[in-house]
């Protein structure tokens, strides 16, 4: 599956939001891929994250012990996609504001994979990583639907992108104008 299809299930789903939003780093941008809206369609979940478990076959040689998504938005497609590697989903989760695995045990030494929804600047996959890592697991890569930065962002895992779509993204005090005119929403669920 390339971009073009990957954005059009998204503009088909109503899925892409023009605006002024707040992302989860602090970020401001005029577009937000609101992810719910598709993950609300069970066929459309299910021919994206069957082509994202495709493409982690081919770049993750071996044992996949277990699928990670952070809460809220990877929940779906991490279980969505781990039904296609035939490995089991579980979830990291905010307790105090950190990521926690919270109602599940994992040995030491499970081969893990991150399956996010989008990312942006990769804060929400580096504390993935931090997370798991504290428990022992080594997390053999990470995905994604759709990866904002283009390629850009370092996880310090391979990234595994589904669809690459470079969105503007401004520091709050460097905003251009007509950004600033229009009043912010911050859609996602860090912080609340
Ligand atoms: O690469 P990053 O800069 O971390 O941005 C991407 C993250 O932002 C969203 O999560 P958010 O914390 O907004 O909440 P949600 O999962 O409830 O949507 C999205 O689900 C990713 O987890
Ligand atoms: O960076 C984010 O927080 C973010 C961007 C986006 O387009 N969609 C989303 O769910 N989160
Ligand atoms: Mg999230």
């Amino acid at each position: 599956m390339n971009t073009d299809e990957v954005l059009g299930i998204f503009r088909e789903a109503g899925a892409v939001l023009e605006g002024h939003f707040i992302l989860t780093s602090g970020l401001r941008s005029p577009v937000f891929l609101q992810k719910a809206r598709v993950f609300m369609h069970a066929d459309k979940t299910e021919r994206l994250c069957k082509a994202l478990a495709q493409k982690i076959r081919k770049a993750v040689p071996g044992r996949i012990d277990y699928v990670v998504g952070p809460a809220i938005g990877g929940l779906i497609p991490a279980y969505e996609t781990s039904r296609h590697l035939g490995a089991p989903a579980i979830w990291v989760e905010r307790e105090g504001g950190e990521f926690r695995l919270r109602r599940f045990e994992i040995a030491e030494g499970s081969r893990v994979v991150i399956v996010e929804d989008i990312v942006t600047t990769g804060l929400s996959i580096r504390e993935t990583i931090d997370c798991l890592r504290e428990l022992g697991a080594e997390v053999v890569a990470a995905a994604c639907i759709i990866d904002r930065s283009a390629g850009k962002t370092d996880v310090g895992v391979p990234l595994i992108a589904l669809a690459e779509y470079e969105v503007p993204a401004y520091p709050a005090d460097r905003l251009p104008p007509e950004l600033a005119a229009i009043p912010a929403v911050k859609p996602g669920s860090r912080n609340i």
